[in-house]
């Protein structure tokens, strides 16, 4: 199993951003993943990925104002004008770097608006940004996102976010299942992982407590890894954690596990 890949915005962060790619290549890495991008020039981090024969596979869209506390704008009514120039950047430096996924963030839920509302808002900017991203080839993710790191924020139940992409009906939307979140908002991670397979596209990793490296807490990851390929997993997994030393002597799991 070598489809891992390296969440460049979690890991290697004891150098400046451009570097980590060489980090994660100089690693035994072909892949990597990243939260936000927009702060660097589309062509710096293609020279990266040509340079060190890397792919990327997955970027957010624009999260909206990060420092004022925003987590994704896409269930905000007032923000449609934001939204869909968020969706606009965020297609073009996907299909300029090539990235297939895109994870569209939804937002915290602020007291003075109604759920229901956001609830429509969510669905119809989604609707609209994945029918702009079929055009691009592109594949819209969202993620249950706990509520422990990310009080209020909108979308922390599964069973909720398959019921909106069924609903939705674009074939383009599929789910983002991040085991660290599940594992802190319901557990029973294999079962779930299990249910809601045929709707996920790309899946995350991290340990709880802590979100470090796997074998560092209470998830089980050698279970999980071969839980994956019982059930015919083929996509990417994103090594989103924090090291709990440093990024280079944070992959041992993978010869404790055997998988390379
Ligand atoms: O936090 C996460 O798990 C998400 O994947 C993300 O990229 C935004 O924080
Ligand atoms: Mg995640």
């Amino acid at each position: 199993m070598n489809r891992f890949a390296v969440n460049v915005s979690t890991i290697f962060t004891e150098v400046p951003f451009l570097e980590r790619f060489q980090k994660a290549r100089e690693c035994g890495f072909s892949l990597v993943e990243c939260q936000f991008p927009y702060e660097y020039p589309i062509e710096r981090i293609r020279d990266e990925l040509h340079q060190n024969q890397l792919s990327i596979v997955l970027i957010n869209l624009p999260p909206g104002n990060w420092e004022k506390g925003d987590r994704g704008i896409a269930i905000f009514p007032d923000r449609t004008a934001e939204f869909q120039r968020s969706v606009e950047e965020g297609i073009r430096y996907a299909t300029e770097l090539n990235v297939p996924y895109i994870h569209c963030m939804a937002g915290v839920l602020p007291a003075d608006l109604d759920r229901q509302k956001a609830k429509e808002t969510y669905m119809r900017h989604l609707y609209d940004a994945a029918k702009e991203m079929a055009n691009h080839s592109l594949t819209l993710l969202i993620e249950p996102i706990n509520p422990f790191d990310m009080p209020n924020y909108f979308l922390a139940n599964i069973h909720e976010a398959v019921s909106m992409i069924k609903e939705i009906g674009m074939a383009n939307i599929k789910l983002q299942y991040d085991f660290y979140h599940m594992q802190r908002i319901q557990g029973n991670l294999a079962a779930t992982f299990e249910t809601y397979f045929e709707w996920i596209a790309h899946v995350q990793i991290a340990d709880v407590p802590g979100r470090h490296e796997p074998g560092t807490g209470e998830i089980r990851y050698e279970y999980i890894f071969r839980h994956l390929e019982k059930c015919g997993y083929k996509g990417t997994i994103g090594l989103e954690y924090i090291p709990s030393g440093k990024s280079e002597q944070s992959f041992y799991w993978r010869t404790l596990y055997a998988c390379h």
